[in-house]
């Protein structure tokens, strides 16, 4: 398959890499210093493009690349409240987009199971639930989007949360302490070279039950990224990794 990679920061160079390995060619490569000049052509001489840049610069490449009708895979993150918008633009041009706040096959494992245990906790309201993101210092976002995606699991199915509300944090002093009843509690820090730990955390007077994912490395990320190009090719739709995973509701 021939893939263009959008943005070649630390994910592009490994999507890179892994796409090499299995046998694919990259006929483009986009960043900040030659975005300016790419046109619809260029695009089109992929059949897929991988877009892992920046939160500011997500939605113009999205959108080139549905004009272009090129298919797209999306890792970046930061660009969620234009998915409506997005998703009608990939059904006016019939073309194809899969977007994915976390490509890895454990967090999606970890969505899943999230959304299971969201439900089972009703039964058990004595017990104050929140969310701890953990990424490197470099990340523009906040919070991640993997973080929106286990909150927006978890006020799905658990009766008490309607909605979350984020708050960065050093680790021990929340700075913004007024998070309502009803909030759920996305809390981010930032420490260096932390490729992404998500954990929720249901707390009560007599215990917690904690439920982690710890990304050691970004290659888990990058091979789902490689695999959801090669699941898109020959589609046309709006997607996420959940249709390629396929861990049922
Ligand atoms: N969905 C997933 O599984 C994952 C998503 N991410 C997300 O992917 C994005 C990129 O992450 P990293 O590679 O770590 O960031 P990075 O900062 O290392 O790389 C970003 C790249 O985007 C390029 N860029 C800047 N403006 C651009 C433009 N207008 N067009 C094309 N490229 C442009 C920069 O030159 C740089 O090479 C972030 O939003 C991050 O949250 C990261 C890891 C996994
Ligand atoms: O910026 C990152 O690094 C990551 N971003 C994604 C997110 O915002 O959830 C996925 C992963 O956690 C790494």
């Amino acid at each position: 398959m021939k893939i263009a990679l959008s943005g070649y920061g630390k994910m592009g160079k490994i999507i890179e890499k892994i796409a090499l390995d299995r046998k694919h060619e990259i006929v483009l490569i986009i960043d900040q210093h030659n975005r300016a000049e790419i046109i619809d052509e260029d695009l089109q001489q992929a059949d897929v493009v991988i877009e892992f840049s920046t939160p500011e610069s997500a939605l113009e490449n999205i959108r080139q690349c549905i004009k272009a009708v090129v298919p797209v895979v999306i890792g970046t993150t930061g660009w969620y409240d234009h998915i409506d918008e997005i998703k009608q633009e990939v059904a006016d041009s019939d073309g194809a987009l899969l977007y994915a706040s976390n490509f890895s096959v454990g967090v999606n494992v970890f969505f899943h199971v999230n959304k299971v245990l969201a439900k089972l906790m009703n039964n058990y309201p004595y017990y104050e639930v929140q969310v701890e993101e953990i990424h490197h210092t470099q990340k523009l976002d906040a919070p991640s989007g993997t973080a929106i995606t286990i909150a927006e699991g978890i006020i799905n199915g658990l009766d008490a949360k309607q909605e979350w509300k984020n708050v960065l944090t050093d680790g021990t002093t929340v700075v913004d302490d007024t998070v309502k009843n009803n909030q759920l509690l996305i809390e981010s820090l930032r420490i260096e070279n932390v490729p992404g730990t998500h954990t929720v955390m249901y707390d009560s007077e007599v215990d917690s039950i904690e439920f982690k994912h710890t990304a050691h490395n970004r290659n888990g990320f990058a091979l789902g990224a490689v695999l959801a190009a090669e699941w898109l090719h020959g589609k046309t739709g709006f997607y996420t990794v959940q249709d390629m995973f396929n861990f049922g509701a």
